[in-house]
């Protein structure tokens, strides 16, 4: 936390029935409120924070922010004390807003990307562009904070303290541009309200995360809240009209006046895709950009990369850059880490890609993907994370199943849960498949099925350095569990 203090209504925080208060620092967890602080007690999914406002006191906290369901058992904790208490509606998002004053500084330009597949890919590749262009630009996301920023990020979209303390510190050392993956979960706890975007983005919405959003319609809710209340009206939105929700969406933004920026293969699209042609290492690209036809080449595998690029070339010249520049730039992007990467190529000229499909469309859509660019059999290795949405797990299963001519079932961070449970409902989908559990097993028993001209792609952990089991976290890296067994089938080691 910055040195210092703020008063609550320079935070935009009123105390009730008492007088303002200077307050040292934010926290949202009690065990880490310093003296002086304010406590955001929340209401959570397991419990109240308010039950923790005994523990915040003891640890000097200077007020508290909580709503009013908390109202009661804070104002019980905080009797015969000083220390100052706000009931709001939205205690997260107010959260959210005193962060960003906090902090009282962004990069100038900020965008959002939302959507069930493709946020990491998207915001990469708009990384990438902005720097081409010779922008200090960074993006924020499930593989942490990169580019001319880096630092490691716990979650796709961070806690509101922790995002606007990474922005601040991102445009004090000259970072002007960033971009950053909205999760559903980021926007149903309204991390990012305090944020002030330029423009936003949707890919598409499949199925995910039914464990933490009750129904589709509340997870769509949740996503549809970056253009309904995050993104300003005069910002801009680029939306996959190829996918009905994006339809849905592309109504609530041209009724709130925002800039529509329509991306797809029919001709109602800004940026509309024409046409692809594949090979072994990527594909060649027709695409119209406000009726100007354009050719590119994409050193990338997987047709929805050109959805992935294109959105990120609308984003680009959203927020002000050049179109003929930003589609200069487009021949050099490079792969996103775990994302349809070429791990190993084994002597016979058979390929090992791995991906970080982990719900049942991606797998689906991973695997058809990679299709046109082999010639042989594609194998592929699935599996499903424990602690999470089970009602995904056969339906990865027979994606993978209908999909790919050979499927192993492994094991994909069990956590908690008996793997061989999880590995049994992935079957329910795919009932001929091989079952290994042993995942570096599985992948070398994949590897040495390839035969020339086939493809095996390694599902679920794309970029992921560890395998966890229980609570202990174990170093696996897919990647490189696949140039050991290629090295080793091959006679190298
Ligand atoms: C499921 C989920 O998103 N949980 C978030 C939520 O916690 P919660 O509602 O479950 O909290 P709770 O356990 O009921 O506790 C209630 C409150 O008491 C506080 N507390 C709790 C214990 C204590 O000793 N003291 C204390 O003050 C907690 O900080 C919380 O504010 O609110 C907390 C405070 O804002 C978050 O830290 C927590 O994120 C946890 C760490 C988490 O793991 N979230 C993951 C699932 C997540 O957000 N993932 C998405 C990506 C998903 C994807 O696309 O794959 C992400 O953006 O990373
Ligand atoms: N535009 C897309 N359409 C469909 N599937 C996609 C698209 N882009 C990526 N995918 C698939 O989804 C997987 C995850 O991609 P990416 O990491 O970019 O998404 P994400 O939305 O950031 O995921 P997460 O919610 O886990 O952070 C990829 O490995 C790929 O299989
Ligand atoms: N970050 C996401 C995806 C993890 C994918 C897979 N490796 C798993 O563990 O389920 C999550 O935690 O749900
Ligand atoms: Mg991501």
């Amino acid at each position: 936390m910055a040195a210092g203090t703020k008063m609550l209504s320079e935070l935009g925080l009123t105390p009730l029935g008492g007088p303002d208060r200077a307050i040292s620092g934010l926290s949202v967890d009690s065990r880490q409120v310093k003296p002086g602080h304010l406590f955001a007690a929340l209401p959570g999914s397991n419990m109240h924070g308010a039950e923790f406002v005994p523990y915040a006191l003891r640890m000097g906290a200077g007020a508290i922010l909580t709503d009013r369901a908390g109202e009661g058992v804070a104002r019980a904790a905080l009797a015969g004390t000083d220390v100052a208490i706000v009931v709001t509606e939205d205690p997260r998002q107010a959260l959210a807003f005193a962060a960003a004053l906090w902090f009282g500084r962004q990069p100038e330009t900020v965008i959002a990307v939302t959507g069930t597949n493709g946020k990491t890919s998207v915001a990469t590749f708009t990384r990438q562009i902005w720097q081409e262009l010779g922008l200090e630009a960074s993006n924020i996301g499930t593989t942490g904070v990169e580019g001319s920023y880096t630092a490691p990020s716990p979650h796709t979209t961070p806690e509101p303290i922790t995002l606007h303390r990474l922005l601040s510190d991102m445009a004090s050392v000259g970072v002007t541009h960033a971009v950053m993956e909205a999760s559903s979960h980021g926007l149903a706890q309204r991390r990012l309200d305090g944020v002030t975007l330029t423009a936003a983005a949707f890919t598409n919405f499949t199925q995910d995360h039914l464990d933490y959003h009750a129904t589709f319609d509340e997870y769509f809710a949740a996503k549809a809240g970056l253009f309904t209340r995050v993104l300003p009206e005069d910002g801009a939105a680029v939306i996959n009209l190829d996918d009905p929700k994006g339809r849905e969406l592309a109504k609530y933004v041209t009724a709130r006046g925002q800039e529509l920026i329509g991306i797809g293969t029919s001709d109602d699209c800004e940026m509309e895709i024409l046409g692809q042609r594949y090979d072994a290492t990527g594909q060649d690209v027709r695409f119209s950009w406000q009726g100007w036809t354009q050719m590119t080449r994409l050193p990338l595998i997987g047709g929805f990369q050109a959805m992935n690029v294109l959105s990120a070339a609308a984003l680009a010249i959203a927020c002000g850059a050049e179109a003929e520049e930003v589609f200069a730039t487009l021949p050099r992007l490079s792969t996103v880490r775990g994302r349809m990467q070429l791990a190993a190529t084994r002597e016979n000229g058979a390929t090992v890609f791995v991906d970080y499909a982990h719900t049942p469309d991606a797998v689906k859509t991973a695997l058809s993907a990679l299709r046109p660019h082999v010639m042989g059999r594609l194998i592929a290795i699935v599996g499903a994370g424990g602690d999470r949405d089970a009602t995904k797990r056969p339906l990865m299963g027979q994606a993978a199943h209908e999909h790919a001519d050979l499927v192993i079932v492994s094991d994909d961070n069990p956590r908690s849960e008996d793997p061989a449970v999880i590995r049994a409902a992935v079957m329910l989908g795919a009932p001929d498949a091989m079952e290994v559990g042993d995942r570096a097993e599985a992948i070398l028993r994949g590897v040495d099925a390839l035969q020339p001209g086939d493809a095996l792609l390694v599902m679920g952990k794309g970029h992921e350095s560890g395998q966890v089991i229980g609570s202990d976290v174990y170093p696996f890296d897919d990647a490189e569990q696949a140039s050991l067994a290629v090295a080793a089938l091959d006679g190298k080691i």
